[in-house]
């Protein structure tokens, strides 16, 4: 098993109150598995990613990637911790720094800019479709150019495990849905795991080849979706014109919403 998380919850204590924001989640993700965390506002989707990536300690139960604990934290934890890339709304460029200056920034954080590490980034930056902005600060390109650019910082220092925070709710519909065919394909190519966080049910049928679809708060694993064979074989833009992916969105929605009027409906909630 490629990353398992076994038995998480976490509860961000403030000085007056006490918020679950997971209670108990178990599930694991296949190397080169493209998984999407889906559901309600509030469900703790982010707060997952962020545990994953080693920003937020967990108040219980363990991550694991390749069999190294992430947590528990350990002296294996920060060797694993640099496996993982973070790709967030926000493209989170650093405006008073060129594009080739950004997407170098990871690889000289991590002390592994070399003439072939950088090389290969150029050569990412320009199989994306941007080559010649390399001396262009953030704010001379679109959004759609700025998410591809921050893909391209994320995938240069080779990471075993993407984390995409949202990463096309900021974009208009048609950068959005090209956007999603990139990263779609460029994953792929390079046989990257990656887990996805969105609300979004089209965009977590499209991308995926699981669903895992949480409860509103506290979060807890509702349901997994297997996408069918004919779908996740298929490039997002493919996808969504499948007859099967509106069935398999109907299902989902329905899903989302008897959990919304009750979230004890489900398999697992606690009695
Ligand atoms: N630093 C914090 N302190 C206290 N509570 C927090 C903190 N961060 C998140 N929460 C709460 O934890 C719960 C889960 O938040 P989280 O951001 O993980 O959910 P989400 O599913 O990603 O939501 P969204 O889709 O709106 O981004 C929410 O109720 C949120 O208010």
């Amino acid at each position: 098993m490629f990353l398992s998380i076994d038995r998480l919850s976490h509860t961000y204590f403030t000085k007056t109150t006490a918020v679950t924001a997971l209670d108990d989640v178990s599930l694991s993700v296949e190397k080169g598995e493209f998984v999407s965390f889906l559901g309600p506002s509030g469900c703790g989707k982010t707060t997952l990613l962020s545990i994953i990536a080693g920003l937020i300690e967990p108040t219980e139960g363990s991550v694991r990637m390749e069999g190294r604990p992430l947590w528990p934290n350990g002296t294996d934890a920060p060797a694993a911790r640099r496996a993982v890339g973070y790709m967030l709304q926000q493209d989170c460029l650093f405006p008073w720094k060129t594009i080739e200056e950004n997407i170098l920034l990871g690889l000289k954080m991590t002390r592994t800019l070399t003439a072939q590490t950088k090389e290969r980034a150029l050569a990412l930056l320009a199989e994306i479709g941007l080559a010649g902005v390399e001396s262009y600060y953030p704010s001379q390109l679109s959004g759609g150019m700025r998410q591809r650019a921050a893909l391209v910082r994320t995938l240069a220092t080779d990471p075993k495990l993407l984390l995409l925070d949202e990463p096309f709710s900021a974009l208009d519909q048609q950068t959005k849905l090209k956007l999603e065919e990139l990263v779609w394909k460029t994953l792929k190519q390079y046989e990257k795991t990656a887990v996805l966080v969105t609300h979004d049910i089209e965009e977590a049928i499209a991308m995926s080849d699981r669903i895992f679809l949480f409860s509103p708060r506290p979060g807890r694993l509702a349901k997994t979706f297997v996408i069918p064979d004919d779908l996740r074989g298929r490039p997002p833009l493919a996808a969504r014109q499948h007859p099967a992916f509106s069935a398999l969105f109907q299902s989902i929605w329905k899903e989302m919403e008897a959990l919304e009027s009750d979230p004890s409906t489900y398999p697992g909630a606690a009695q």
